[in-house]
């Protein structure tokens, strides 16, 4: 099938900086996504946007050249409850890539052991409105619990706006819940605001929720980008990261978020958005916990 990108699509950054940044041995990509290709994987009838290709083996091309020893591929809402491609760049891993899928309700327990054969730790409920129509909480409730028993998590993807009105139906969620890109705080608001306090909250009373410290570029108000070798990119999302990294220390987890669906200013460097890591994580051991101890314990335990 021939598909054509959404107008305006930026695709990702072809030939990336080799990051100044040593990751730890054994650093974990934990967010990072497959699209298609389209012709082996047909993007879902149901999708948003219409990405360019990213294959597995861009995406394994990709870890090595940054330094990093594993990938979280999490089901991008362009491929629906298709996850095809993901599972088909697990099993092409070598057990380097673990992933986390999208399902609906009708989905056989068989299915499911199959896709934890494959290396699936978790599902992904996504509630934002630009990406996906709407799912039924009783649905997700049902999903949460069949995959509770599998020992998966659930990761939800939402705007900050949306967390008062969401706050029930997570905070009931019976697994370890993994918040996208730090619950996409506005940056343009004070970091001790209220709205920002109530994501922190979040984390503070719910022992079982864990946040990833990615996507600056999505975030970012007043840049600047990683491009052309900037090493201090992406200012403003700095306090905001750090404060969920020092709080939370046990509970953070990083992902490059390649191949960047839906940007729309500019596609940044993969190299150098490593290079951002240490600004939001200043020490070794900061690292070594973001890197490697927590989504290795989350992800791959038997090795842990
Ligand atoms: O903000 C986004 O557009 C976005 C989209 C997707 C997806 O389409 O799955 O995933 C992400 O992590 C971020």
């Amino acid at each position: 099938m021939e598909f054509t990108k959404t107008p305006g699509w930026l695709d990702w950054y072809a030939s990336p900086a080799k990051p100044r940044f040593q990751l730890p041995p054994g650093a974990v990509d934990a967010h990072c996504h497959v699209f298609g290709p389209g012709a082996e994987f047909p993007y879902a009838p149901e999708r948003k946007y219409t990405p360019c290709d990213a294959s597995k083996d861009q995406l394994f091309a990709l870890r090595d050249h940054l330094g990093f020893a594993r990938n979280v591929i999490v089901q991008a809402t362009c491929h629906g409850a298709d996850n095809g491609a993901l599972l088909d760049a697990l099993q092409s891993s070598g057990g380097k890539a673990r992933g986390v899928v999208t399902v609906r309700r009708g989905i056989s327990d068989d299915e499911l052991w199959r896709m934890h054969a494959a290396g699936v730790r978790g599902v992904r409920f996504n509630f934002v409105k630009r990406l996906v129509d709407f799912t039924p909480k009783d649905e997700l409730q049902e999903i949460a619990a069949r995959i509770a028993k599998l020992g998966w998590h659930v990761v939800i993807y939402f705007e900050a706006a949306d967390l008062p009105e969401l706050w029930d139906f997570f905070t009931a969620l019976p697994t370890t819940v993994v918040v996208d890109h730090m619950g996409r705080p506005d940056v343009s608001k004070p970091v001790d605001g209220p709205e920002f306090e109530l994501f922190l909250r979040f984390m503070r009373e719910n022992a079982n929720v864990w946040s990833k410290l990615s996507c600056p570029e999505r975030l970012s108000v007043t840049g600047p980008r990683a491009l052309d070798g900037e090493q201090a990119a992406y200012r403003d999302v700095v306090p905001f990261a750090r404060r969920v990294m020092s709080e939370f220390p046990d509970r953070v987890l990083w992902g490059t978020d390649w191949p960047h669906p839906n940007l729309k200013d500019h596609m940044p460097d993969d190299g150098l958005l490593v290079d951002f890591i240490p600004h939001i994580a200043p020490t070794p051991e900061q690292q070594r916990r973001l890197l490697v101890d927590n989504p290795m314990r989350l992800y791959w335990p038997e090795l842990d």
